[in-house]
């Protein structure tokens, strides 16, 4: 990068002034580095002559008015030298860094702040797992998102070599398994929930949301109920092994064309053979992220008196096929036929005709990763709106000179807040409770979150575009983090559980603590 090891040739500026605009060469100057545009002009995507115009020039506020600073790292072969006796000004972000943005980072990571939540450990893990996205996930995240392949088989065996993909799965007994965590930078009997968040907000910053969920968001909700509910030690121990090696992949199969939210609705059914060793599954689910891709379906079904949770593996009647959807084709969401699947009912996950508690189980932790995906997008949102604030010129000024940005600034940068807030509390919650327990308090407070959450991004995204104008709506360059957000907030706000159905189970599980007396 020439931003990070500037060629060693000097000029001064009154010798990129004469030679830059000379017939035969086209340089210009951004902060202290000189590029040589002439065999570029051709190539730029903003044509020939707005670097004519600039020829000679200082081009550094024109260059910032409108590219992101990413491109000079992606055309570093350009530069040829730097100006005598300067000082670059322009930070460049290497892996892992924290950003030096007001409010990009969660307060436990902005000094002077404190939190009572983190430890030293989830310090070293959100290092380590930051310097992994940058390097590994954000490249192949940009580019599947564009071209819509499905997540390298060389990234899922990276991470699963790192316990990255065991740490997804929050803390428990499957963490024995992992040969290292994150470089060793936290120990299996010391995983939290907090180390869970900090790995899930971390990934998040590839800013890429189909690929976020084609990064195996199919595991963290389809391999819970395995680990949770799964009475065959043997089958845990083979699928938990397949999956987090990355040999297998394994999604959660619940929605159907018949029923969304309301998982009571479901049609898919599962009956026994008459000599008891299988269940023949029949019907669709709909909208199953990872789907398309994956090898195991943890599969709500219909068993007579109620629903049960079963373990399907692809195989003779089990078909999928892509659903196009507003993200890319890199999540994986497929539509899925059971024609006559015979599974063996050890498969069976939990007790037949009790799926239903492992299905609202499984949701609370879900829902949690969703609420804290969102709200962490949120705040890659409001730091690009700082960024692009500072640096755009209108009217003769920065955006962010004018009150009216600020104030949406201000409202952004409250709902990220307030919302990472109450996430740690409701994460310290989780802590303090076993799994069964975070069923019967949590299902409320988790609803009401990741509905907060929603509505949050849904105000964010509102006013991120009109900071950023068309930009906003355009896939590439400048704005395509805040387009790519615009785009796709509200699967948050309808996976998992609709922010409608959400809110009305927080305020009816609150109503259950509710005293009868009038008060
Ligand atoms: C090292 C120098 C430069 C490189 C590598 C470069 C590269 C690019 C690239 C890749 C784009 C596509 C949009 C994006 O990805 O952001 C672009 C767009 C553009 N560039 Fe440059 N550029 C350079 C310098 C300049 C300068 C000095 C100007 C002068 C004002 C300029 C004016 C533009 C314009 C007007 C566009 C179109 C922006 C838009 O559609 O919003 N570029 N440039």
């Amino acid at each position: 990068m020439a931003v990070d090891a500037p060629p060693s040739k000097t000029f001064t500026r009154d010798e990129v002034a004469q030679r830059g605009k000379s017939d035969d060469a086209l340089w210009f100057i951004i902060d202290t580095f000189v590029y040589d545009a002439t065999d570029f002009v051709d190539a730029h995507p903003g044509g020939e002559a707005v670097l004519r115009q600039v020829a000679g020039t200082d081009a550094t506020t024109a260059f910032y008015n409108l590219h992101r600073h990413e491109v000079l790292a992606r055309y570093a072969d350009m530069a040829i030298g730097t100006i005598a006796g300067e000082k670059p000004s322009i930070i460049t972000p290497q892996p892992g860094d924290l950003s030096p943005v007001p409010y990009a980072e969660p307060l436990w990571l902005t000094p002077p702040f404190k939190s009572p939540y983190y430890g030293e450990s989830h310090r070293r893990l959100r290092r380590f797992v930051r310097e992994f996205v940058d390097t590994h996930v954000t490249p192949e995240a940009l580019e599947a998102e564009r071209t819509g392949q499905h997540i390298s088989q060389g990234l899922i065996e990276r991470m699963g070599a790192a316990g990255l993909l065991h740490l997804r799965m929050g803390p428990g007994r499957h963490l024995d398994g992992a040969a290292e965590l994150a470089g060793g930078a936290v120990k299996p009997r010391e995983v939290d929930y907090f180390h869970d968040l900090v790995n899930t907000q971390e990934f998040v910053r590839a800013t890429a949301r189909g690929f976020q969920d084609g990064n195996l968001a199919g595991m963290t909700i389809g391999l819970s109920p395995v680990l949770n509910f799964c009475r065959n030690d043997a089958l845990r121990a083979r699928v938990t092994e397949e999956v987090f090696a990355g040999r297998k992949k394994i999604c959660l199969a619940i929605t159907e064309a018949f029923a969304g939210s309301d998982v009571a609705g479901l049609r898919t059914t599962a009956e026994k053979t008459p000599d008891g060793r299988f269940y023949v599954v029949n019907g669709t689910k709909k909208w199953i992220t990872n789907g398309t891709f994956s090898d195991y379906f943890s599969t709500a079904v219909r068993t007579g008196k109620g629903l049960s949770m079963l373990l399907i593996e692809r195989g003779e009647g089990v078909e999928t096929k892509p659903i196009k959807t507003s993200y890319s084709a890199a999540a994986g969401t497929a539509y899925v036929t059971f024609d006559n699947v015979k599974v063996p009912v050890e498969n069976l996950i939990g007790e037949e005709n009790k799926g239903a508690y492992v299905v609202f189980s499984n949701f609370n932790h879900e829902r949690w990763v969703m609420a804290a995906a969102s709200v962490r997008l949120s705040r890659v949102v409001v730091e690009e709106c700082l960024k692009w604030s500072h640096q755009r010129l209108v009217f003769g000024k920065r955006l962010i000179d004018q009150p009216v940005i600020r104030q949406k600034l201000a409202k952004m940068i409250a709902l990220v807040e307030a919302n990472q807030a109450w996430l740690e509390s409701v994460t310290y919650q989780m802590c303090e409770m076993p799994y069964a327990q975070q069923a019967r308090h949590l299902a409320g407070p988790i609803s009401l979150l990741k509905m907060s959450c929603t509505r949050a991004a849904h105000e964010i995204a509102d006013e991120a575009v009109q900071i950023w104008g068309g930009r906003g709506l355009t896939q590439t360059g400048m704005g395509r983090v805040i387009e790519n957000f615009n785009r796709t907030y509200k699967f948050d706000a309808i996976l998992g559980g609709a922010e409608e159905v959400l809110g009305d189970l927080g305020v009816r599980q609150a109503m259950k603590n509710m005293p009868k007396a009038m008060l």
